[in-house]
């Protein structure tokens, strides 16, 4: 039990048990009376004993009058004893709460429990909501955006029959907008949607449409400050509003890799207890020109080819993927480029170091914090930046940049097990030309707990920038013959020639699910551009006492108005 004082406590029933209830800031706690001599326990999360039951406050999803007598204890043995207890404590109250359940799971219980008169039940009810209404993180206005299309198209399905009533029971206003093409909800957010009438946006659908909100806040967000998105440099303004993510689509790993499971109901409940997880947001530009955001994975070569062909096969859901990526694995295809890469200042870990990202994640916070300036560049580090810079040319058969770990059901631990959500950097992966057999070990070792980074073709930097340049034969590329030559960041240093069929010498980025149009590109700004998206959906197991912690950063708020992740995930909540 814990210290604090005792808001309220009275001797009610439960089923035909008398317990003991006591409240108070934090916990509500229950205690059966009779046989407590013997056994008691509790924990400061919910627990469960034989007799003895504990919930965090902050994990009451709601608390209502419950209009029939619902002893709900129908044995026939103990049926007569409970209808003269419905009739001796006719006034009932029921409290719903997260309960947590395997591998991240979060289910929504009730507990009844019945008084003997109107006035206690009455009082119970105002004290619980009066504790809860002190708890102004949690979003009260939502804006639901829901992709019919995604992943098996079952997200208005999901929607009505897992999160709307739990929404309800929470006494959450949700207006619902179900998009009628792509781009209809980023659309709506950039230039429609009354934003002051909400505390966040709800994503329903996988990382392609929650990327759309997240360009559409972000977007909306710049223009209303004047802010011009287009150069690399630009100093984006946070967001004020978080996203929450209710998985719906294919792969889901930004609902994934914040939360720790891909379920609706775990989301929802994390959007209601008003969770939040910042999250890096990076930049990505061709020149002067600005492409898109990313929050997860930005990959050339292999992913961007199993992108690319799996757009073809949407009929198929999220089958496609594996089927295109059987398909591309046997293409083998490898692309002639140069990257360079800024690195990061020591202190932000790197990507082999085996430190995961969960709550708490001290990388992260102190990434974030005003007073630990530790990490940040001097002026003199700024200006040898340059001196920094390192350049690869090769052919490779894949260059991925994950912001986080991308972990998903296909690969729980990720393309970047140590990425971080909200350190300001990307681990920048590079797997070089090698055999079909080494390539199917470097793969398979996504799905097990092998070293995917422990092979000599492999390497990977953890970066603060990034910038790649397709080997091209003409300056003129296939990318776009109708726009002018575009300003590029830095010219192509490849030399030598490709042994790349010349129609396959390049590749397309996959960012965040979506294909780029121009294969040159500059990823900015993890420290200039980052923008931080509040996630709803915060990881896991914050303020658990369970062993498998994630961390959740909350020092953002400087970025994003509320706490941390402004779009969020399961997350930017
Ligand atoms: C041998 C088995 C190897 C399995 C390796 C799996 C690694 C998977 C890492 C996935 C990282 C995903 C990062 C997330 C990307 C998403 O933003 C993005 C969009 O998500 P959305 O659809 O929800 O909007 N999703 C994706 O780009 C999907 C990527 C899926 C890649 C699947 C690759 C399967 C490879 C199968 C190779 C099989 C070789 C078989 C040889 C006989
Ligand atoms: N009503 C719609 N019709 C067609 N496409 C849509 C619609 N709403 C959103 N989209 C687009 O669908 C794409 C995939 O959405 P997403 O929810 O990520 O599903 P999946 O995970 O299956 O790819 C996104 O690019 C998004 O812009
Ligand atoms: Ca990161």
């Amino acid at each position: 039990m814990d210290k604090q004082p005792r808001l309220l406590s009275s001797k009610l029933f439960q089923k035909h048990r008398q317990v003991e209830v006591v409240l108070s800031r934090s916990v509500l706690y229950w205690k059966e009376i009779e046989k407590s001599r013997k056994r008691s326990s509790c924990t400061s999360r919910e627990s469960e004993t034989a007799h003895s039951h504990a919930v965090q406050v902050c994990e009451i999803v709601a608390v209502h009058k419950s209009e029939e007598d619902d002893q709900g204890d129908t044995k026939r043995g103990r049926l007569k004893k409970a209808k003269q207890q419905s009739q001796l404590y006719p006034h009932t109250f029921t409290v719903s709460y997260v309960r947590r359940t395997r591998q991240h799971q979060w289910r929504c219980s009730d507990v009844s429990f019945h008084c003997a008169s109107q006035a206690l039940c009455q009082q119970w009810i105002q004290v619980i909501n009066e504790q809860l209404s002190l708890l102004t993180n949690r979003p009260k206005r939502l804006l639901v955006y829901i992709n019919p299309y995604g992943g098996k198209q079952q997200g208005k399905r999901i929607y009505e029959q897992k999160v709307a009533p739990l929404f309800r029971r929470a006494c959450i206003s949700a207006d619902v907008i179900v998009t009628e093409c792509a781009n209809h909800a980023r659309d709506h957010l950039k230039t429609e949607a009354n934003l002051d009438k909400y505390d966040g946006v709800v994503c329903v659908g996988g990382d392609g449409m929650f990327s759309e909100i997240v360009h559409g806040l972000v977007t909306r967000t710049q223009t209303d400050h004047g802010v011009d998105q287009s150069r690399a440099d630009a100093e984006l303004v946070p967001c004020s509003l978080r996203i929450g993510i209710i998985p719906a689509g294919s792969t889901d790993c930004i609902c994934f890799g914040t939360v720790g499971t891909n379920d609706p109901v775990t989301s929802a409940l994390h959007i209601i207890v008003g969770d939040s997880q910042p999250m890096d947001v990076c930049s990505v530009h061709h020149g002067d020109v600005f492409l898109r955001y990313s929050v997860s994975l930005l990959g050339y070569g292999f992913y961007g080819d199993v992108l690319t062909d799996s757009e073809r096969k949407r009929w198929l859901g999220p089958a496609r993927y594996d089927l295109s990526g059987v398909k591309t694995f046997l293409s083998h295809n490898y692309y002639e480029g140069t990257v360079s890469y800024l690195p990061t200042a020591d202190g932000l870990g790197n990507p082999r170091d085996k430190v995961q990202c969960r709550s708490g994640c001290h990388i992260c916070q102190h990434k974030h914090s005003s007073k630990d300036k530790q990490w940040e560049m001097s002026e003199e580090e700024e200006k040898s930046d340059k001196d920094r810079w390192s350049t690869i040319h090769g052919k490779f058969i894949a260059i991925n940049a994950a912001s986080m770990s991308c972990a998903c059901p296909r690969s729980p631990k990720g393309l970047s097990p140590s990425a971080h959500l909200a350190d300001g950097t990307t681990d920048l992966i590079l797997v070089r030309k090698c055999s079909r057999l080494d390539f199917f070990r470097h793969l398979l070792r996504h799905t097990n707990k092998d070293d995917q980074f422990d092979h000599s073709f492999v390497e990977v930097h953890r970066v603060r920038t990034f910038r790649f340049q397709p080997f091209q034969k003409q300056l003129v590329s296939r990318e776009d013959p109708s726009e002018p030559p575009k300003k590029k960041g830095f010219s192509p240093m490849c030399s030598g020639q490709t042994t790349c069929n010349y129609s396959k010498a390049h590749s397309s980025w996959s960012c965040d699910g979506e294909i780029l149009k121009h294969a040159a590109i500059q990823v900015s700004g993890y420290d200039v551009n980052m923008v931080k998206i509040e996630i709803p959906d915060k990881h896991h197991l914050t303020r658990s006492n369970h062993k498998e912690k994630l961390a959740v950063s909350s020092n953002i708020s400087q970025l994003l108005a509320g706490n941390s992740y402004s779009c969020y995930s399961g997350t930017t909540l």
